[in-house]
């Protein structure tokens, strides 16, 4: 081969290879946007876009590749031509792609609208939602806490279960739903151990410590677990609020998997009044991720109750240890208002800092939630005395 030829050769294959990356950065982008859309939620039907069959097309040309600068030609049908709210679909869309961070999109809209057998099939799947569902709607007086954090082991379970408890022995008719299906712990942490009745196909919760439990672990090893175990995690929340009957609860607390995604956005398209409580531990590898997790409320209509810092401290012989450094806690509450002050119209409060305490794992080992002494009362430590206390925080907020 001839040094020209060789260099022809080169040059072809350098540009396909960049053809290549830049078929693939298109396709990644598409990708992205219509993850997006799945934030964009409806603001009558309370679902995303992509939920509802809306997102018919997303394609992603180079615009011009020297400066990362990319058309997005997105194609959605709304319900009704011409609805009332369309604009504020719009605003939505256009908001999610213009906050695209990796490079500069400009967006072509098609906006059209669904055909009648379409919609009619979406109508009937809205109606069997809506009678299925009891806290789907606006309005509905429970209220819907999500307990979240950013990575796995921060004691999100353990607060999760402290703080049902503690709602529920201040007499407030509280349900808990273990959203964890992978690492499930609530059935054990609150010595929930028998098996949900099933009543014609409604499921009646597990009542436990005054709280009513619902989680994947109760089916564990059952036929029931493996319809449950369905591949999505939509599904499966949805059919936790659905198929359940949950009477009419003051209260309902969600465990959610660790994690900065996909179980927010979840959550926030089943249950639109949910509030996030974001759990963190004092260093900041802990908290740099739950500031994520708490962020996901940029994307979809869901509040920040406030933050949890746990594990903050050891008590040992009067004197406090930081183990686990100082600070996540309030850094998180902080970064949070900083970014969502805007957006949801208040601070994000720290909750409570509690403490490292060997008993709180213990009791909880053995099914019994550490604010609770062994009859079920409040117990009378200090830890029960903050969660009573966050308990109260948090039932006077609405009231504000
Ligand atoms: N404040 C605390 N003091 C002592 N032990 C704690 C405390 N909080 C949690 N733990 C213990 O830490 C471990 C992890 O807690 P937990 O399961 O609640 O975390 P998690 O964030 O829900 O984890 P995952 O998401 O992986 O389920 C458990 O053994 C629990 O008993």
């Amino acid at each position: 081969m001839t040094d020209a030829s060789q260099a022809v050769g080169d040059v072809e294959q350098s540009l396909s290879a960049h053809n290549d990356s830049l078929h693939e950065q298109e396709g990644r982008i598409a990708r992205e946007i219509y993850a997006r859309m799945t934030g964009v939620i409806d603001p009558e039907l309370g679902r995303s876009i992509t939920d509802l069959g809306m997102v018919t097309g997303v394609e992603v040309s180079a615009h011009d590749e020297d400066i990362n600068t990319f058309d997005v030609h997105l194609s959605i049908e709304l319900t009704v031509p011409g609805c009332p709210l369309s604009d504020v679909i719009r605003e939505r869309i256009e908001q999610a792609v213009a906050t695209y961070p990796d490079a500069t999109l400009y967006l072509d809209l098609h906006v059209g609208s669904m055909g009648e057998e379409k919609l009619g099939h979406l109508v009937a799947e809205l109606k069997a939602a809506r009678r299925e569902n009891p806290f789907h709607k606006k309005g509905v007086k429970t209220r819907i806490f999500a307990i979240a954090s950013g990575k796995g082991g921060v004691g999100k379970s353990s607060v999760a279960a402290n703080l049902a408890a503690a709602f529920a022995v201040k007499g407030y008719d509280t349900a808990v739903i273990d959203a964890d299906i992978y690492g499930f712990s609530m059935p054990k942490l609150l010595g929930a151990d028998s098996q949900p009745t099933n009543l014609n196909g409604m499921l009646m919760p597990v009542e436990t410590w005054g709280i009513k439990v619902m989680s994947i672990g109760m089916f564990a090893g059952s036929d029931q677990a493996i319809l449950w175990r369905g591949p999505r995690l939509q599904r499966s929340l949805e059919q936790f609020l659905s198929d359940v009957w949950w009477g009419d609860p003051d209260v309902l607390l969600i465990d959610m998997a660790p994690g900065t995604g996909d179980m927010a956005i979840s959550v926030a398209q089943a249950l639109p009044n949910a509030e996030l409580i974001v759990v963190t531990t004092p260093q900041p590898s802990a908290s740099d991720i739950a500031v994520r997790a708490g962020l996901v409320a940029l994307q979809v209509p869901m509040d920040v109750a406030g933050v949890v810092e746990n594990m903050s401290y050891f008590e040992h012989n009067g004197e406090r240890l930081h183990i686990f450094g100082e600070g996540g806690g309030q850094r998180v509450a902080e970064q949070l208002t900083r970014q969502l002050h805007d957006k949801l119209g208040h601070d994000i409060p720290l909750l409570a800092q509690l403490p490292l305490e060997t008993n709180l794992r213990e009791t909880g080992e053995n099914g019994r939630p550490v604010v609770l002494d062994a009859d079920g009362n409040l117990a009378e430590t200090s830890l029960a005395q903050q969660f009573s206390d966050m308990v109260d925080k948090l039932m006077s907020m609405r009231e504000v």
